[in-house]
């Protein structure tokens, strides 16, 4: 272990998220302050979700809702209940003009036209192991609006593309709860501390390494992912990477991140785009993968670089090291060429 001085472990102790974005945020002459507004409002409603998620099993939380999002998915009560705490957070921060949601079908208004971010989000990701005290998450991007301020903001403020974020992160609900986030200056993690309410800086400066010995995959899928997925996790296994796969994205990105490894989600015979949704899953997490050094894709072109169409669309995902998503990518980029690794 490398010895830090007396004053780097105070700042790495003492460092709350408040006072961390308001740092960060003082280094930009020109920043007036929403986005860092925004960022607590985001931080505020992870506080009262992770009470929500921790007492679900007491409070008759847990469960289906008995009724299907937008698209056609069963809801959970935490899905509807983290869904209607962020909206409300972010009606009533002042800061966003407009939303979309994995809950709710189009825009999600404000009220606040002079609001300068739009948000996208997953307000609970990785429902099904709500019921079962598994890791889930909530997963956010914001955008600043390409529509006059004063104006009512409409598609367009969506369908910017990932790299024109200005933020992006995800709140991990699980064996402690941590909120990930970056501005586009290296990821930062913030632990929440239960005693003093806060999130405490615990992470600085986030690496992803580039190569890692874990593989995350739904397996069930395998005899539907072309055969040059196959053929390197077959590969993987015969070179001994462990295999992990919680079900939850955003927990599954998180130990990849933290550990090196790779999560995939491609293509299958029946879902022709995978199943993952880009807006508001794929491109805060790429963008966070890029910031920490790692890599993301959707087996031809870089997350980032997909021009987004609507605002449920989703895509092929394989996100981790990079040396490990050039690799499949490369497989990937014989099977348009017709040729199977043997
Ligand atoms: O059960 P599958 O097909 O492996 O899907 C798991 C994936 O689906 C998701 O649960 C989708 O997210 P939601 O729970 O927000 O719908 C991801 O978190 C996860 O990685
Ligand atoms: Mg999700
Ligand atoms: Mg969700």
């Amino acid at each position: 272990m490398t010895k830090k001085s007396v004053q780097e472990l105070a700042v790495l102790i003492g460092t709350t998220l408040d006072r961390f974005i308001h740092q960060e945020q003082s280094a930009f002459p020109y920043a007036t302050g929403e986005l860092s507004h925004l960022l607590r409002d985001i931080a505020l409603a992870g506080k009262i979700i992770n009470r929500e998620v921790n007492r679900a099993g007491l409070v008759d939380l847990s469960g289906a809702m008995g009724q299907s999002n937008v698209q056609g998915e069963c809801q959970q009560k935490l899905d509807v209940i983290a869904n209607i705490r962020f909206l409300r957070a972010l009606q009533r921060g002042g800061e966003v003009c407009a939303i979309i949601s994995e809950e709710d079908e189009g825009i999600i208004y404000t009220n606040n036209d002079n609001g300068k971010y739009v948000v996208a989000i997953d307000p609970l990701d990785g429902s099904s192991n709500i019921d079962v005290n598994v890791s889930i998450g909530t997963i956010f991007s914001i955008y600043r609006r390409v529509t006059p301020i004063g104006t009512q903001a409409n598609m367009s403020d969506f369908m910017q593309g990932g790299r024109k974020q200005v933020a992006a992160g995800y709140i991990l609900y699980g064996s402690s709860t941590m909120l990930v986030y970056s501005t586009g200056s290296g990821v930062n993690a913030f632990t929440y501390e239960y005693s003093l309410g806060e999130y405490i800086l615990s992470h600085r400066n986030l690496r992803c390494p580039e190569d890692g010995g874990i593989y995350s995959i739904n397996d069930a899928y395998f005899e539907q992912y072309d055969p040059n997925i196959q053929a390197y996790l077959v590969n993987s296994r015969k070179r001994g990477l462990t295999a992990r796969y919680i079900g939850s994205l955003v927990g599954d990105f998180h130990r990849n991140s933290l550990k090196g490894g790779i999560y995939l989600y491609p293509a299958t015979e029946k879902a022709a785009c995978g199943k993952l949704r880009l807006l508001y899953e794929c491109y805060p997490l790429a963008f966070l993968a890029e910031q920490m050094g790692g890599s993301a894709s959707d087996g031809q072109q870089p997350i980032l670089d997909i021009v987004p169409q609507n605002y449920h669309q989703r895509t092929p995902f394989i996100v981790g090291s990079s040396k490990m998503v050039g690799e499949v990518v490369a497989a990937l980029k014989r099977s348009v060429t017709g040729s199977v690794e043997a």
